[in-house]
């Protein structure tokens, strides 16, 4: 690697072809060889080769309509008979109901009279969803994980509890600890130590973290564990017999942008809720929503759900949210990105969900444009914010290069990068491309030079996604092409290489693109090739470098130079000329306090949003000012476009 870089570095940019000459290309033979890729191979736990069975099992979940990864290699447990029933076990109308009607299944506890009684253990169902310490489809914390104590945090707001420092009960409920030590979790994460007494304290809660730092948890573990203490509501007689209206009344409702990334929270849900009253289910489009209406049928405590399909379900009176005491938005910029403010709008405000007041509802976005504080004005009471590092940085747990290649050459620098040094043995790569057409073709063209790849983009099949990821997961393919449709939010294990084939044209994009290794305090790889046609990022690529800590090539340099010279010169991307979320100023906000100094002036640095306004001693926050700072000219209404390139 890098011998390489040196050779990336020293490239001629003046427009001249360059000189360099890849290996591959060079008559060494090795390109006539071909590449014969090394593979580790996965097995399931119970020494059944994973390949033999997949089809089989895949089609079989896909004609229960599932939705969900249950096909995607972690044990893989409805491919193998015993497990099949176990999704399928939600007794109709939740806890609640579990108390009358329905004997538990495995797994699954009960509420009755008031009481919670969480359900036996059951060491194969353990072994599905935690896997065993050494399975590698199985992210474990890695060696910079206690490095997240020293990322400064910020939690601004009245009356702020206390961070925990340890997963403990209380605050906890005891069965939600007793799951995060079956998850093999140690300590929580900034964002969980702050999240999880600021729920229980009933406050809302806007956050923003680190890709990789535990969000997810940071959501799902005060959500789950109020749950459990709380029980679930009961259903009020002027519903009628919930039996016969085969109605789902979710307790906590979960909303993300994309299929995978619900389907993910929908994993993580099923971990956490393990022998609880709880029960997950996950809906989202481009699947049969019949076999989704069946599945609800059997019972829905909590939800996760795209948008979209959440709203076509309460067109058909399948879901009410008359129940809600939790409600959750994650990657709320993404949502509304991609066009979904009307119908989460919808599903908030235009439905029977219970207002502000009379549920908690928490916000994780990664950025906070005007449309994100215009949605936490209507949604969130008094709440708290809190940001663990610089919103939009980048994590220094990965090491970020960036090479310059042009277009033509990308390919034979990929497949140079690809045979250095134990790129193909050691992990998993992800590359990103700018067009789902790219993607097919890149795909195309690393399984004809020999490497094992699959592709995933907006155009492909709900089926051929979920395959394309299992293969990755588990390690089949070892290299996933993917448009930006995987670049935020997915965990995968054993990601140490994220390659930017094509940069973003939003700087915002490449953090969460990178963000898909070094997750957990694990140790990652970004690289990106980078050439004259990323002028547009490239200042803002500098800055991100800057702030991480990265050696920055001098061609970055270079071309800001040029482009501050040509009409219109170059702007950061950051908080300026394209999207403006990133950073901005939050003037005016009530008591402040941090776990470490935040550094002051790098809130202000975006210039894009201003977080102010909010008094903090009034009832509820008043109107954020926005400032108008000029950060937003192209944020609002992505929606069309961005999709053609997912
Ligand atoms: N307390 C913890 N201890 C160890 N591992 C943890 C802990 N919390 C979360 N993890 C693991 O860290 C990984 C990243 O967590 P998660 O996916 O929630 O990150 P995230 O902040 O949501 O990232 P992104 O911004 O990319 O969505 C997951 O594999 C998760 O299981």
């Amino acid at each position: 690697m890098s011998d390489l870089n040196q050779n990336m570095q020293n490239m001629n940019i003046n427009g001249q072809a360059s000189s360099y000459v890849p290996p591959h290309a060079r008559s060494s033979g090795r390109a006539d060889q071909g590449f014969v890729p090394q593979q580790r191979s996965y097995n399931n736990y119970d020494g059944n080769n994973y390949d033999g069975g997949y089809n089989q099992g895949y089609n079989s979940y896909q004609s229960r309509g599932r939705g969900g990864y249950q096909s995607r290699g972690r044990g893989g447990y409805n491919n193998r008979g015993g497990y099949n029933n176990y999704n399928n076990y939600n007794n109709r109308g939740g806890g609640y109901n579990n108390q009358k009607f329905s004997a538990p299944r495995f797994g699954e506890g009960k509420w009755v009279d008031g009481k919670h009684i969480p359900a036996p253990r059951n060491e194969k169902l353990e072994l599905e969803l935690y896997g065993l310490p050494e399975d590698p489809s199985f992210q474990s914390s890695g060696i910079n994980f206690d490095n997240y104590d020293d990322i400064p945090v910020e939690v601004v707001g009245k009356d702020v509890p206390e961070p925990i420092t340890a997963f403990t009960s209380p605050p906890l409920d005891e069965l939600l600890v007793e799951n995060v030590k079956l998850s093999r979790f140690t300590k929580p994460t900034p964002v969980q130590k702050y999240s999880i007494p600021i729920v229980a304290a009933k406050r809302d809660l806007m956050a923003c973290a680190q890709t990789g730092s535990g969000k997810t948890g940071g959501f799902l573990f005060p959500v789950l564990s109020q749950s459990f203490i709380a029980g679930p509501a009961p259903i009020e007689q002027s519903e009628g017999n919930i039996f016969t209206s085969n109605k789902a009344y979710p307790t906590a409702l979960i909303l993300a942008p994309t299929r995978e990334l619900v389907s993910q929270i929908f994993d993580e849900s099923k971990k956490f809720s393990y022998r609880s009253w709880m029960k997950s289910c996950v809906v989202y489009g481009g699947a049969d929503v019949n076999s989704q209406i069946r599945l609800l049928e059997r019972g829905c405590d909590l939800l996760v759900a795209t948008p979209g399909r959440l709203n076509d379900l309460l067109e058909r009176g399948k879901i009410s949210l008359r129940n809600i005491k939790f409600l959750v938005l994650d990657e709320a910029d993404r949502m509304l990105d991609m066009g979904f403010e009307p119908q989460i709008r919808h599903i908030v405000q235009g439905c029977d969900m219970p207002g502000v007041h009379d549920r908690q509802t928490l916000l994780f976005s990664a950025t906070f444009p005007k449309d994100i504080q215009m949605l936490a004005k209507d949604f969130l009471k008094e709440y708290i914010f809190l940001s663990v590092g610089r919103v939009g940085s980048t994590s220094e747990n990965i090491t970020q290069k960036v090479l310059y290649v042009e277009d033509d050459e990308k390919k034979s620098v990929l497949l140079d990068l690809l045979n250095s040094d134990g790129e193909m043995i050691n992990g998993l790569t992800l590359i990103f491309t700018g067009t789902k057409k790219m993607a097919d073709i890149l795909a195309d063209f690393l399984i004809s030079q020999g490497y094992p790849a699959a592709a995933i983009h907006g155009d492909r099949s709900q089926a051929e996604r979920e395959r394309a990821l299992d293969m990755f997961r588990t390690g089949r393919a070892r290299l996933l092409v993917a448009t930006a449709v995987a670049a935020r939010g997915l965990d995968i294990p054993n990601v140490t290489h994220v390659i930017n084939y094509d940069l973003p044209t939003d700087i915002d994009d490449y953090v969460h693109r990178i963000g898909r290794t070094g997750r957990a305090g694990n140790t990652g790889v970004a690289t990106s090739f980078f050439n004259r046609n990323n002028r547009n990022v490239v200042k803002s690529l500098k800055d991100i470098l800057e702030e991480s800590n990265q050696d920055i090539p001098d061609f970055l340099n270079i071309v800001i130079r040029e482009s501050s010279g040509s009409k219109g010169g170059i702007k950061s991307t950051r908080g300026g000329s394209t999207r403006g979320g990133r950073g901005g100023s939050r003037g005016g906000l009530g008591s402040s306090r941090g776990a470490s100094s935040y550094g002051g002036n790098s809130w202000n640095n975006g210039g894009g949003a201003s977080w102010g306004g909010y008094g903090g001693g009034s009832a509820r926050p008043s109107a954020p000012a926005y400032g108008n700072q000029g950060g937003y000219s192209n944020y609002g209404n992505p929606s069309s476009s961005q999709q053609q390139w997912w």
